[in-house]
């Protein structure tokens, strides 16, 4: 009963214990398989200890035995010990089952063993040859124990393939190895043979281009605005190598052009057409009195054949009458001879009167029209309906050929005139338009640009726009449009100038210019102090270079007039020139200038009522001018046909004094007549409140020698031309540099010699220093820096006296009105 007890508790335990014997057993296997599992890292750490620890080898060897042992079912007196324990059935069932399980395994380690030594080849056969004799990889399935025998099992012939690797390994181990001490080989003598062209011989090739060197730009300026084409403010040319034609040598050969200034050397060539020809629109800045009036009048006269038939084909827009006369004064002396009729427009004649004379009624053939007409208007038709037309088809139906239809034409071939007028002429002459125009300039640009002017920019543009319109050609524009035909049409050649030409991009935009190019007319001193990067505020402006500048210290200001006079008496010797022998007095005001009318009239072009000059005497209307300013400049600087009237007598000393309002201007040039009563009769005055027919008055007696001194404003500081000028005195500084350059211009004047001088009080030193006399970094370009002069004030000590009693004298005048 005990013996029973112990073997149930025996059986028990043993039935306890089985699992982890069975679990433990199974790990033996998996660590078994797992051991000889090569992987390619374990190969190469594992496989030196193969060869070279028979310990180790022996217990490997061990382990598998006992292994097989188990999947075979050998009895070892450890395992008879535990399988006893075990039902014979259950540990049959285990057997087979590990059994299986484990040549399953095996199965998939022999494949895995076998390709990953065939990938490894190189590997293996380089640790084989090491050793010095051919492993097993395979170690416990391959290398079978030899039991007693130590006989190789035939299992060995499966990795004949991989013996004979490592035999090839070998053989090419040793050959390198033989190699490597060899000495290098004697050269070959190599024998060239010498190269038959045979007509390939290599074509010359021209020598590669010099590498250009681009400079980066960064200035914010478009190409064409930041590098402008200069000529030097010296250069001369003859005007028969420009292009000019023979009769037009002629003509400015009996008015003593005898050579191109610079601004027409370079302008000439580029407008008109030829080998220097720029197709585009020209943007040209050129010191004062530098000619620019010339450069675009004799191109524009040149381009333009005289037609039967006038049409609008040349405007010159200028901000004055005073340059309207010039400009018209110019076209009409080169125009000479050629049958084309010029005229002006300009603000101080009844518009009426102007269209009279700047219109003509032409027969056009317009079939649909006629037939309309002869239908009656319907629908939308009557918008367009004026009576006036009416009764004039109605008047002329007798003179009328049949299917043609009475049509307004313009009956100019060139205009000048003023923006104001311009844009009335535009919005109510009928028939008026400028879808003919071939020419364009723009004259003191950057003044008609920087004022509105009643927009005329934007009315300009939508006019010259018109002609791309299939509607203004009448009839053959509904035809090509009909036909999907573009209207071919030239834009005009644009022509801004300017001695202070803007750079500014924005207002130069406006004009909608075409391939534009700048032109600079400077020194080089102007070339190199140009900033690249400037804008248009800082662009350079450069005065003439026969220009002598000064600058007069006045104290506080309070005695400016005495210090006047005595500049004119004692500096510029005013004296001299009042002690002269007088020209004949001219006759009285009203005749002076109907004749200087007269003159204008018959110094037009081929018919006479083109001139609308003719008609300033006439009327002094600004009506429809309605812009202020405008107005008031042709108010102010209405010197009619000036330039006509030749200067008479010897060179003498005449004076423009400029202030800073009429009011001012006008007491000055009365305290001067006190002060110095010999000037009483030699002081004239260009003011505001000055009637056109006093300016006009003014100016002419200075050109014929009456008047010495001339106090102005503003006014007359742009495009007065008036060759006997020898001083400009800025009384009252001026307000920017712009209004400096153009003031001082009015003298040294075509390559004539000129004096500035600009009172300048304490207050007013700092301005005038950095705004108009900086000659390092300023704006002004100047041949010679200015001149600072110190009127002695014990001189005006004795004018003190005469000066209180005149101040006095003008107070009385003043407040008796
Ligand atoms: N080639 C020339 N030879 C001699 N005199 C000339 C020549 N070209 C122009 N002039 C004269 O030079 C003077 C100035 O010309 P113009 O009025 O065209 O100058 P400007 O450059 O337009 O000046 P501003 O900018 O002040 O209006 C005029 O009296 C003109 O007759």
């Amino acid at each position: 009963m005990a013996g029973h007890k112990a073997a149930s508790a025996s059986s028990k335990k043993a039935a306890a214990t089985e699992p982890s014997t069975a679990h433990k057993r199974k790990r033996d296997v998996d660590t078994a398989h797992t051991a000889s599992t090569p992987s390619p890292t374990k190969k190469h750490k594992k496989r030196p200890s193969l060869s070279t620890s028979p310990v180790e080898n022996d217990d490997a060897t061990k382990k598998r035995r006992k292994l097989k042992d188990a999947l075979q079912g050998d009895d070892s007196p450890k395992k008879t010990g535990k399988e006893s324990a075990v039902s014979p059935k259950r540990s049959k069932a285990r057997a087979a089952d590990s059994h299986d399980r484990v040549s399953e395994k095996r199965k998939k380690s022999k494949k895995s063993k076998r390709k990953t030594s065939e990938d490894d080849d190189g590997a293996a056969d380089e640790s084989e040859a090491v050793n010095g004799e051919p492993m097993d990889i395979d170690g416990a399935d391959t290398k079978e124990p030899s039991d007693d025998d130590g006989e190789p099992q035939p299992t060995k012939n499966k990795h004949s393939g991989i013996m004979s690797k490592f035999e090839r390994t070998k053989t090419v181990a040793s050959a390198k190895a033989k190699k490597k001490p060899r000495a290098p080989e004697p050269e070959e003598e190599v024998t060239v043979e010498p190269v038959v062209a045979q007509g390939l011989e290599p074509l010359p090739q021209p020598e590669n281009p010099p590498e250009i060197e681009e400079t980066p730009t960064y200035s914010s300026l478009p190409a064409w605005l930041a590098n402008p084409l200069r000529t030097s403010a010296a250069a001369r040319s003859k005007f028969a190598d420009l292009g000019i034609k023979p009769d037009l040598l002629r003509i400015l050969e009996e008015h003593n052009y005898e050579e191109a200034f610079a601004v027409q050397s370079a302008v000439i060539p580029l407008l008109l057409q030829g080998e220097e020809n720029h197709p585009g629109d020209l943007c040209i800045s050129a010191a004062t009195g530098s000619g620019k009036t010339l450069s675009y009048v004799l191109p524009m006269v040149t381009a333009l054949p005289a037609r039967p038939a006038p049409r609008l084909r040349g405007l010159i827009v200028v901000p004055t009458r005073e340059l309207v006369k010039q400009a018209r004064e110019t076209c009409e002396l080169c125009g000479a001879g050629s049958r084309l009729r010029i005229a002006s427009a300009v603000g101080n004649v009844a518009i009426k009167d102007e269209q009279k004379l700047l219109m003509r009624m032409e027969q056009v053939y317009n079939p649909a029209m006629v037939e309309q007409r002869q239908r009656g208007l319907q629908g939308n038709e009557w918008m367009d309906f004026s009576i006036l037309d009416c009764i004039d088809e109605a008047m002329n139906s007798s003179s009328t050929l049949p299917g043609h239809i009475r049509s307004p034409e313009t009956n100019v071939d060139i205009l000048i005139c003023t923006p104001g007028r311009l844009v009335d002429h535009i919005r109510y002459t009928k028939g008026f338009t400028l879808k003919h125009l071939e020419w364009l300039v723009i004259d003191e640009a950057d003044r008609l640009l920087n004022e509105s002017f009643q927009e005329w920019v934007g009315v300009v543009m939508d006019s010259l726009n018109e002609r791309y319109a299939p509607d203004a050609w009448g009839p053959a524009g509904k035809f090509f449009a009909q036909m999907g035909l573009p209207i071919e049409t030239k834009a005009p050649q644009k022509v801004v100038l300017s001695a202070t030409m803007t750079r500014d991009i924005s207002k130069l935009n406006s004009l909608h210019l075409e391939n534009p190019k700048m032109v600079i007319i400077g020194t080089e001193k102007a070339v190199v102090d140009e900033d690249p990067s400037a804008t248009n505020q800082d662009a350079n402006f450069t005065l003439p270079a026969t220009l002598h500048e000064h600058m007069v210290t006045v104290g506080d200001g309070s005695q400016k007039p005495l210090y006047l006079l005595h500049l004119l008496l004692s500096h510029i010797n005013i004296s001299a020139d009042l002690r002269a022998p007088q020209p004949a007095s001219d006759t009285s005001d009203s005749d002076s200038s109907s004749s200087d009318d007269e003159t204008s009239s018959e110094g037009t072009s081929s018919d006479d009522d083109t001139s609308s000059s003719g008609s300033d005497s006439e009327s002094d209307s600004d009506s429809s001018d309605s812009s202020s300013d405008e107005s008031s400049d042709a108010e102010e600087s209405d010197a009619d046909s000036v330039a006509l009237v030749p200067n008479i007598g010897p060179p003498r000393t005449t004076v423009l004094i400029f202030t800073k309002s009429s009011e001012s201007a006008s007491r000055l040039s009365r305290l001067l007549s006190i002060l110095h009563p010999p000037l009483a009769s030699r002081v004239g005055t260009i003011i505001k409140s000055n009637k056109s027919s006093a300016s006009r008055k003014t100016l002419t007696a200075i050109r014929r020698g009456q008047l010495s001194v001339i106090v102005a404003t503003d006014r007359a500081s742009r495009g007065l031309d008036l060759p006997s000028l020898t001083h400009v005195i800025n009384y009252d500084v001026p307000t920017s540099a712009t209004t400096y350059v153009h003031r001082v211009g009015r003298t040294a004047r075509a390559g004539r010699e000129g004096s500035a001088w600009t009172l300048v009080a304490h207050r007013e030193g700092r301005w005038f220093a950095n705004e108009i006399s900086k000659t390092l970094d300023g704006r002004i370009v100047r041949a010679s820096p200015i001149d600072r002069v110190q009127l002695k004030v014990d001189a005006l000590g004795s004018l003190k006296a005469k000066y209180a009693a005149a101040l006095d004298e003008l107070e009385q005048e003043v407040r008796a009105g």
